[in-house]
């Protein structure tokens, strides 16, 4: 068995990073920027008026000043003139400022009679002008790699970026084995159960920003197996869920070895999550078989399939920062393997669950953080601090 840490480095390892495609902006959301990107224009491209008022030049702008208003400037339309001592332009929010002016007085601070105004006593100190470029200039960059959010997908539109680098999703696809797995919605045998793990780990892998399939559930034959697998031919990382195991019936590792797929490792000293095993196929594609066991699949899925997937989408060989809270009980002594349990943290304390048997889906769900104990942690009390991972 090899520990956790080992486990990430070898899956780094067989982790490869994916080609870059381009995509039109309105579909980047999420996805990881392949490289950086620079502003094609300065925003805003002109002088522009933070408020509606009137634009004059900074001599004029004095309570009780009388001016003529000589023209007008709306957003889209500029006035195409000059504004000299004792004049003024009726502005709008968004509008150019008009040259020989360099203030804008909010209306709130004016009176206007006709084509005249007249300047308030409480009239404010502000400018209400936003500088050309104020907010980035041409060639001002976006850094990559980061995963784009909506407030990047308007700044790059803002830099007129119709079309953006990303790096390409990986294509993962997820085979659920067994001989006692029917998909939801259809009606159990007596002896099955359904399928959960698939699902849960394609909504994991999706929100990461993969292209997740579901490929049909293999029965625990050799054949079954290998049919299967040659279904994924066209996949960056197959991962299988269940049949890791000891069992007689537990055939994953066996028939994608017979398929050519070079074992990296197989066991981690990890609780739960124990028959782990990972390799390259023999077309290249990565592989991670997963414990069938449903919450020790889906653990493995935030601790080691997690980190792979951002790192083919070039964002680093990292994992997720560990936090650290203090315990709201007392815990017993933890066994040899590092152990993942399954717990809540509420108003800064976490409580770890005292069932941690790794088939009991209602329990992870509950669950918001995995509180993580190292191997042969002793006893500890209330209060004292454990590192956990947010889920
Ligand atoms: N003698 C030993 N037995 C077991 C050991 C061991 O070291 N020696 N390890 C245990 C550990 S730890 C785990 S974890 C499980 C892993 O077993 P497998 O990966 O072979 O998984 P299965 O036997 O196929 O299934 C286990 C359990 O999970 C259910 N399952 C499987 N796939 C799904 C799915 N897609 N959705 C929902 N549930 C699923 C399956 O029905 C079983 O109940 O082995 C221990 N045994
Ligand atoms: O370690 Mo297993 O992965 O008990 O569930």
């Amino acid at each position: 068995m090899i520990s956790v840490s080992d486990a990430l480095d070898h899956l780094f390892s067989l982790a490869n990073s994916l080609p870059a495609e381009t995509i039109p902006l309105s579909q980047a959301n999420g996805r990881s920027l392949a490289a950086p990107v620079s502003a094609n224009r300065d925003q805003p491209p002109f002088s522009a008026s933070a408020m509606d008022g009137y634009a004059v030049s900074e001599a004029d702008a004095v309570p009780g000043a009388t001016l003529d208003v000589i023209g007008e400037a709306a957003a889209g339309h500029s006035f195409d003139g000059h504004v000299t001592q004792g004049q003024a332009v009726r502005i709008f929010t968004g509008a150019p400022v008009p040259a020989g002016a360099s203030r804008v007085i909010i209306q709130e601070d004016v009176q206007r009679i006709g084509d005249t105004i007249s300047i308030s006593e409480n009239l404010d100190h502000g400018f209400h002008i936003r500088p050309a470029g104020g907010d980035f200039r041409r060639g001002q960059h976006i850094e990559s790699p980061r995963v784009l959010r909506p407030s990047d997908i308007a700044l790059l539109a803002a830099m007129n970026i119709a079309e953006v680098p990303v790096m390409r999703k990986p294509r993962v696809a997820i085979l659920s084995t067994g001989d006692e797995l029917v998909m939801p919605g259809e009606v159990p045998g007596p002896d099955q159960i359904i399928a959960s793990n698939s699902f849960g780990l394609q909504a994991m892998l999706r929100d990461l920003g993969a292209e997740a399939r579901l490929l049909p559930i293999a029965r625990d034959t050799k054949d079954s197996l290998a049919m299967a697998f040659s279904l994924a031919d066209d996949a960056d990382l197959m991962i299988t869920i269940g049949g890791a195991s000891v069992g007689d019936h537990d055939l994953v590792g066996d028939v994608a070895q017979d398929l050519g797929m070079e074992r990296s490792f197989y066991k981690i000293a990890m609780r739960p999550g124990k028959p782990l095993m990972a390799g390259r196929l023999a077309n290249g594609a990565m592989m991670i078989g997963l414990p069938g066991n449903p919450v020790s699949a889906m653990v493995c899925g935030h601790i080691f399939v997690q980190p792979v997937i951002r790192a083919m989408l070039g964002l680093g060989q990292s994992t997720a920062p560990r936090l650290s809270a203090p315990l709201a009980a007392p815990i017993p002594p933890n066994g040899p393997r590092e152990h993942y349990m399954r717990a809540r943290l509420e108003n800064g304390t976490l409580t770890v669950f005292e069932n941690q048997d790794s088939s009991l889906l209602s329990i992870l769900s509950q669950a918001n953080a995995l509180a993580i104990r190292p191997p042969n942690d002793p006893a500890q009390n209330a209060g004292s601090h454990l590192q956990y991972l947010p889920i």
